[in-house]
């Protein structure tokens, strides 16, 4: 029998739904309500792009117990994770969030600025890699504390060798969506034509960041089953 994907990673989609419910939810700050609302009202079906509101918590968590300070976020659509770091982090922080698509931003914006945290925001409009390499040569290397990929998964090894010299040893990068709804554990010849065309070529690209960060030495890394698959990578040289 063909294997089909599921759209949680979770036993099933009513065990999702109760995470989110149960303790998900009732904690979610409300500018972060509002703006995943406004997602969904304008990117329908893509609103699925956003981290889930129980990954923004953990994220949030992590950040604090890091004490984290600069941060930068590549991949940020109308800024759900971006928000979440924003509202987690001091006062004087700093993120650096990456993207293209400034349209999508500004869609999150208003809400970023009604939670009082916009000033801790750099939006750089850019492809990402071209930022990396240029903050590099401007003396930025191991400066920052923590990095948040959520962008084009064909890159994600080609970014995580740059992230390796932003982020400060002891600092960590967080890879998402690298379980890929589950299909990264599914076998080309198992997966029915339409699964396989759904899941698209993402599948390869994340087994690959998955086998190549388990083989490198100059990370510590915890590989979670949170949200769409959430790697933490601690730089350990
Ligand atoms: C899954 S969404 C990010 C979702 C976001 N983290 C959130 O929680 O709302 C992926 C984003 O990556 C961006 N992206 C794609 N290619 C990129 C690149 N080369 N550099 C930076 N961002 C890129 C897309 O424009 C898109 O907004």
């Amino acid at each position: 029998m063909k294997e089909k994907f599921s759209s949680t990673i979770l036993q099933s989609e009513a065990l999702t739904k109760y995470l989110l419910e149960t303790s998900a939810y009732p904690r979610e700050h409300e500018q972060l309500k509002e703006l995943r609302t406004a997602t969904v009202d304008k990117y329908e079906y893509w609103s699925v792009m956003n981290v889930p509101a129980d990954e923004g918590q953990f994220i949030s968590l992590l950040l604090k117990v890091m004490n984290a300070k600069k941060t930068i976020e590549v991949g940020v659509f109308t800024g759900y994770s971006l928000l979440s770091t924003a509202i987690a982090l001091p006062d004087d922080a700093k993120i650096v969030a990456i993207d293209p698509n400034r349209e999508a931003y500004e869609t999150g914006l208003p809400f970023i600025e009604k939670a009082g945290v916009a000033h801790k925001i750099q939006f750089i409009e850019s492809d990402a890699m071209t930022i990396l390499k240029d903050f590099q040569s401007n003396g930025e290397e191991g400066s920052f504390d923590f990095a948040f990929v959520d962008a084009d998964k064909e890159n994600y090894i080609n970014y995580h060798e740059e992230l390796l010299k932003l982020v400060k040893i002891g600092g960590v990068i967080a890879y998402d969506n690298t379980l890929w709804a589950g299909t990264v554990a599914l076998s080309e010849d198992t997966v029915d034509k339409e699964t396989l065309e759904h899941i698209g070529a993402n599948r390869v690209h994340l087994r690959d960041l998955n086998t190549f960060l388990a083989a490198d030495s100059r990370i510590e890394l915890a590989h979670l089953s949170i949200g769409d698959g959430l790697t933490l990578c601690r730089r350990l040289k």
